[in-house]
C-alpha cells in the first residue's frame, strides 16, 4: 500500500511518503521518502562523475571488481535472501535461488568484460578501419517487485561490465534489498556513485526517464508502464530495453513423461506465488491425458506448504499486498462466472500461526474447463492460478498458443524430439522450454516477442544493449578530393 497512486503521473517536484508493508505480516515496518526531481538529478550527476572514472578502466580492472562483488553476494547470500523474503514474501528457499542467479550474473559479465572489443578491417591502399565498443553513459534501471535483487543484478552487471554507470529505482513495494546491492558494489571497489539507488514510484521513474544526462532506460514491469516509458524515452531518443508481462502457453503432448510434465507445470505456475512474468499459465493438455494430468497436478498443488516464507519447508508465502491479493481473487471469481471450474485452491488463506493472520495469503488454484475466450486465459493474473485447457492436434494448439499479444515464454513437453523442435520453431515467444520450465541460466538471453517487450537480459547479446559501436576510418595515403 502507498500514500499516493502509483500512476498519478505528476511531472513536478514532489515528495511522496511510502508506507512499507511487509507481506508476511501485513504490517507497516518502515516509511520512506521518495526521491523527487532534485534527488534524481543528484543521483544522475554523481553517477556521471563515477562514469568518467569507470569508463577509463580496462575490462580486466572492471572484471576484478565485479568478481569481488559476486564473491560478497555469495558470502552474504543467506542474509540477502532473508531481506528479500521480508521484502517480497517469497519463500526463503526460493529467494536463495534468486541470489544465486544474481551473483552468477555478475560472474558471467565479469568474464566477458575483458573480451569486449571491435574489429579491424583492411581497406584499399593500406588504409584500414576499426571499431570500438564503447559504453553508453549513465543508464537507468527500473524494476518490478517480484524479483527485486535479481532484477537489479541482471541490469547492473552487464551495464557496469560495459563501462556504464547505473541509477536504479526499485518498486516502492520492495525498496530494501537493492540497497544491499549498492552497498556491495561500493565495498567491492566501484567508484562512489557508479551504482545509485533512488526510491519512489511513477513520478520518480518519470524524472529518471526524461533526465537529459540519462543515456538508456532498461525497464522491467507491466505492459502499460512499458508503453509510458517508451514514450518518455522517445522524447530524448534514448534506447530502451523493455522486459514486460506475459500469458505464456505450456503445451503438454500425450507422449510426454507425465511426471515431468506435472513438475514442469508446477514450476511454470507457482514459483514466487505465481508472480512471475514468464509463467506458463495457459496449460494446454492433449485430450488423451487430460484427466490423468489434471488429477496429478491438483494432487501436487494441494500439497504446497503455504505459510511463513522464512521457514525452511514453506514453498508459498504471501502475495505482495492486499490490493494485489484482491485482484487475483477477483480473476478467480470471474473465471467461475465465465464457466471455469475451480479444481483446487483459489481461497483466502489464514495460516495457523496467529502472527501471520493479517498477511496476504491465498491457496494456489487450478482451474479446469477453461476456454480460450475466458478472461483467466487471456489476461495476465500474476498470481498462483493455473488454467488448464484441452487440445487435440499439434496444428490446432499452435494456433491457439500464439493467439495472444504477449510473447514472453512458452513450453512444450513431449518425448518426440522432432515434434519438440518443430513446435518451438513455430511458437511466437522469446524464451522457449523443451521438457522443463522457468529455469533461467544467466548464459542464455531472456526477453520477449510482441507486447512482452524487446531487448534482452543475460547472455552475450546483452553487451550490445549496453554499449555502442564507434567506427574509425584511417587513411594511409593522400586525400583524394573530388573538388
Ligand atoms: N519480462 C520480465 O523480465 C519481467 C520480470 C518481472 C516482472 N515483469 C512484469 O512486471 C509486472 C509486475 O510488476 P509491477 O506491478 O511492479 O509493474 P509496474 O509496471 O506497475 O511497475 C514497474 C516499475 O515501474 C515503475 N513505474 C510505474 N509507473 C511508471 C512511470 N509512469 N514511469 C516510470 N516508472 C514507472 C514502478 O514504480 C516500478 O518500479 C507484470 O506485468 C510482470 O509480468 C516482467
Ligand atoms: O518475472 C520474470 C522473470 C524474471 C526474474 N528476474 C527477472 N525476470
Amino acid at each position: 500500500m502507498q500514500s499516493l497512486s502509483e500512476t498519478d503521473g505528476l511531472i513536478m517536484f514532489i515528495l511522496e511518503i511510502y508506507l512499507l508493508f511487509i507481506p508476511i505480516l501485513g504490517r507497516v515496518i518502515a516509511t520512506f521518502l521518495c526521491s523527487g526531481e532534485k534527488e534524481v538529478d543528484l543521483a544522475v550527476q554523481s553517477a556521471k562523475a563515477a562514469f568518467k572514472i569507470w569508463r577509463k578502466k580496462s575490462g580486466m580492472e572492471r572484471s576484478r571488481i565485479l568478481l569481488e562483488a559476486a564473491r560478497i553476494i555469495r558470502e552474504r547470500k543467506d542474509e540477502i535472501a532473508t531481506v528479500e523474503t521480508i521484502n517480497n514474501g517469497k519463500s526463503v528457499f526460493e529467494a536463495r535461488l534468486d541470489i544465486d542467479t544474481s551473483w552468477q550474473c555478475l560472474e558471467y559479465y565479469a568474464g566477458l568484460a575483458a573480451s569486449m572489443g571491435g574489429e579491424h578491417v583492411q581497406l584499399p591502399g593500406g588504409s584500414f578501419g576499426y571499431t570500438r565498443r564503447e559504453p553508453l553513459g549513465v543508464c537507468v534501471g527500473i524494476g518490478a517487485w517480484n524479483y527485486p535483487f535479481q532484477i537489479a543484478s541482471w541490469k547492473s552487471a552487464p551495464a557496469l561490465a560495459c563501462g556504464n554507470a547505473m541509477v536504479f529505482k526499485p518498486s516502492p513495494f520492495t525498496p530494501v534489498s537493492t540497497l544491499l546491492l549498492a552497498e556491495i558494489y561500493t565495498e567491492a571497489g566501484v567508484p562512489p556513485g557508479l551504482f545509485n539507488v533512488v526510491q519512489g514510484g511513477a513520478a520518480t521513474g518519470q524524472f529518471l526517464c526524461q533526465h537529459r544526462d540519462v543515456a538508456k532506460v532498461s525497464f522491467t514491469g507491466s505492459v502499460p508502464t512499458g508503453k509510458k516509458i517508451m514514450e518518455l524515452a522517445s522524447k530524448g531518443v534514448k534506447p530502451v530495453t523493455l522486459e514486460l508481462g506475459g500469458k505464456s502457453p505450456l503445451i503438454i503432448f500425450s507422449d510426454c513423461d507425465i511426471e515431468n510434465a506435472v513438475r514442469g507445470a508446477m514450476m511454470a505456475n507457482f514459483l514466487t506465488q505465481g508472480e512471475v512474468c514468464c509463467n506458463g499459465t495457459r496449460v494446454f493438455v492433449q485430450r488423451e491425458i487430460l484427466d490423468k494430468f489434471t488429477e496429478e497436478v491438483v494432487k501436487q498443488t494441494k500439497k504446497i506448504k503455504i505459510g511463513d516464507p522464512l521457514e525452511e519447508d514453506t514453498r508459498m508465502g504471501p502475495l505482495i499486498n492486499r490490493s494485489h491479493l484482491q485482484h487475483v481473487l477477483g480473476f478467480i471469481e470471474q473465471a467461475k462466472n465465465e464457466g471455469a471450474k475451480v479444481l483446487c485452491g483459489g481461497d483466502l488463506c489464514v495460516p495457523e500461526d496467529p502472527k501471520l493472520k493479517d498477511g496476504y495469503y491465498m491457496t494456489p488454484c487450478v482451474l479446469g474447463n477453461c476456454k480460450d475466450g475466458m478472461t483467466c486465459v487471456k489476461e495476465e493474473i500474476f498470481g498462483p492460478v493455473m488454467s488448464i485447457l484441452s487440445f487435440d492436434t499439434e496444428a490446432e494448439v499452435l494456433e491457439r498458443a500464439n493467439d495472444t499479444n504477449f510473447g514472453l515464454a512458452a513450453g512444450v513437453f513431449t518425448r518426440d524430439i522432432q515434434r519438440a523442435h518443430r513446435v518451438v520453431a513455430e511458437l511466437q515467444a522469446g524464451v522457449c522450454y523443451i521438457n522443463n520450465y522457468n529455469v533461467s541460466p544467466v548464459e542464455l538471453p531472456f526477453g520477449g516477442y510482441k507486447m512482452s517487450g524487446f531487448g534482452r537480459e543475460n547472455g552475450r547479446v546483452t553487451i550490445e544493449y549496453y554499449s555502442q559501436l564507434k567506427t574509425i576510418c584511417v587513411e594511409m595515403g593522400d586525400v583524394e578530393s573530388v573538388f
